[in-house]
């Protein structure tokens, strides 16, 4: 049995639930389906969970919020007019629409999670409602029917171990399909909480895992994954097959269109992910699997970057030297409940890098002050403008040379990173830089190796 998820770049019309319901019918051990929410139709257009967030706004303040109501249920009439679904039964999706303001939730996060996860929940009811009007016979489950929970918090969920407990007790029936909502749990309370953004990926693999598939296909608008994002190399080249740990470190650095907490149901149950164009289904698209069988060709596999950080740079003499430097400054980041990223570190230096979405500039400067105060380094450096730049290839456990190749291309191009971190992971090189260089590093280093 396979777990086919699609996103919702593959379920933005009418026209591309259509095909992904043709991939579904093309092969029988494809029985379930997680959908994500309608995506964007064209680069201008906007998500329906975007639209869903601008609801919740609206209503926590206190604002008319009928011409969006109307906005996201167009997108949901579109579809259902292209299959000639009747306005009766487009009219119930309408309803739970309208009805969400009505309900309670614990705080304005819970709010806001429960808005955002019905995009997939009415187009998982959309389309359960098309293949019966297909007169094929399809069941919507939901996260509350088979006990999917997460803890966590609301809009950053994790999956609790319970959930694979209770799939094990879900029984399918091979006359039937399960159309499943993608992006969201339920709450030991009862209440809805969504993974973060682009998340309907890690449902995909708990159903994987807790139904015990033998193949996660996730099928999106490209041609697999690709050797570095296409939006800075053009017509890059795509990876045939590839293993867990270089797609965790590659999405977790970047390629956004699989989500690196997907691995790790995918991981736990050894099942392989195979990652698909829902527009050209008959491409073999990408393989990730355990291990690689054979010492690959090219040592590097991807090249991904995000510009979303900050570092710390505090430099102290004899550093290397003085117990409890690390755990004071940790100690201080624990106070004020903040996570980060990375700490690479030399005899006389240290670097924390952090992800600026969790701060603000009053943070910054509390924990300035407090390391500065209470650790007294002889330099301490903000750095507000930082993108990391991952270089990852199981082929690099084989070659020595590659951080000296890298090195010597940016040179070439006149960039020096701020910093190189080669060791913790072995098959992966971090780089950092200055956000405004970071594309032509991405370009450097493809250029270098492909
Ligand atoms: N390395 C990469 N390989 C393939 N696609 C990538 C990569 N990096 C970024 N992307 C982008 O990810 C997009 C697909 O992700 P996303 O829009 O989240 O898909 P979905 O809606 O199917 O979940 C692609 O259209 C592509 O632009
Ligand atoms: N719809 C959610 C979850 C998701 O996974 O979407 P997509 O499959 O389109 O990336 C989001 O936009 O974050």
């Amino acid at each position: 049995m396979k777990v086919v998820k699609f996103g919702g770049s593959s379920l933005a019309t009418g026209k591309s639930v259509n095909q992904a319901i043709n991939i579904i019918l093309a092969d029988p051990s494809r029985q379930v389906m997680v959908v994500s929410a309608p995506g964007k139709r064209k680069n201008s257009d906007t998500k329906v969970t975007d639209l869903l967030i601008k609801y919740a706004k609206k209503v926590l303040n206190h604002e008319d919020f009928k011409q969006i109501v109307d906005e996201i249920f167009s997108r949901y009439q579109d579809i259902g007019k292209y299959f000639q679904v009747e306005d009766k039964e487009l009219e119930q999706l309408k309803n739970a629409l309208l009805s969400l303001p009505t309900q309670i939730y614990p705080t304005d996060d819970y709010l806001i999670a429960a808005f955002k996860a019905h995009g997939e929940r009415l187009n998982a009811r959309l389309i359960t409602m098309i293949l019966n009007k297909k007169g094929l016979k399809a069941k919507f489950l939901d996260p509350f029917d088979v006990g999917l929970t997460v803890t966590g918090e609301p809009n950053d969920a994790i999956v609790s171990p319970e959930t694979y407990i209770n799939l094990d007790k879900v029984e399918l029936s091979s006359e039937e399909y399960i159309v499943f909502p993608g992006f969201f749990g339920m709450t030991p309370s009862g209440h809805i909480a969504t993974f973060s953004r682009g998340g309907s990926d890690i449902t995909g693999a708990i159903l994987t895992r807790g139904l015990h598939a033998d193949l996660y296909e996730n099928f999106t608008d490209v041609n697999g994954i690709f050797a570095a994002n296409p939006s800075i190399i053009e017509h890059p080249d795509s990876i045939k097959q590839m293993t867990y740990r270089e797609m965790r470190e590659l999405s977790y650095a970047g390629f956004s269109v699989f989500h690196d907490e997907a691995l790790i149901p995918a991981i736990e149950g050894k099942i392989p992910i195979n990652v698909k164009n829902t527009n050209d289904p008959k491409n073999a698209g990408t393989l990730i699997v355990p291990n690689q069988k054979f010492k690959p060709t090219n040592p590097v596999t991807g090249v991904a970057s995000q510009k979303h950080f900050s570092a710390l740079y505090l430099h102290k003499y004899l550093l290397n030297k003085e117990a409890g430097f690390t755990l004071r400054i940790l100690q201080i980041l624990y106070k004020h409940n903040i996570p980060y990223e990375h700490m690479p570190s030399g005899i006389d230096d240290i670097t924390i890098i952090f992800n600026r979405q969790f701060l603000n500039d009053q943070l910054i400067d509390l924990i300035c002050n407090e390391i500065q105060s209470l650790i007294n380094p002889d330099q301490l450096e903000w750095i507000d403008d930082y993108a990391i730049i991952m270089v990852v290839g199981e082929g690099m456990k084989y070659q020595e040379s590659i951080s000296a190749q890298i090195l010597s291309a940016l040179n070439e191009q006149n960039i020096s990173p701020q910093m190189i971190n080669q060791g913790a992971s072995q098959i992966s090189i971090m780089i950092g830089t200055k956000k405004e260089e970071a594309d032509q590093v991405v370009k450097t280093i493809y250029k270098q190796f492909f």
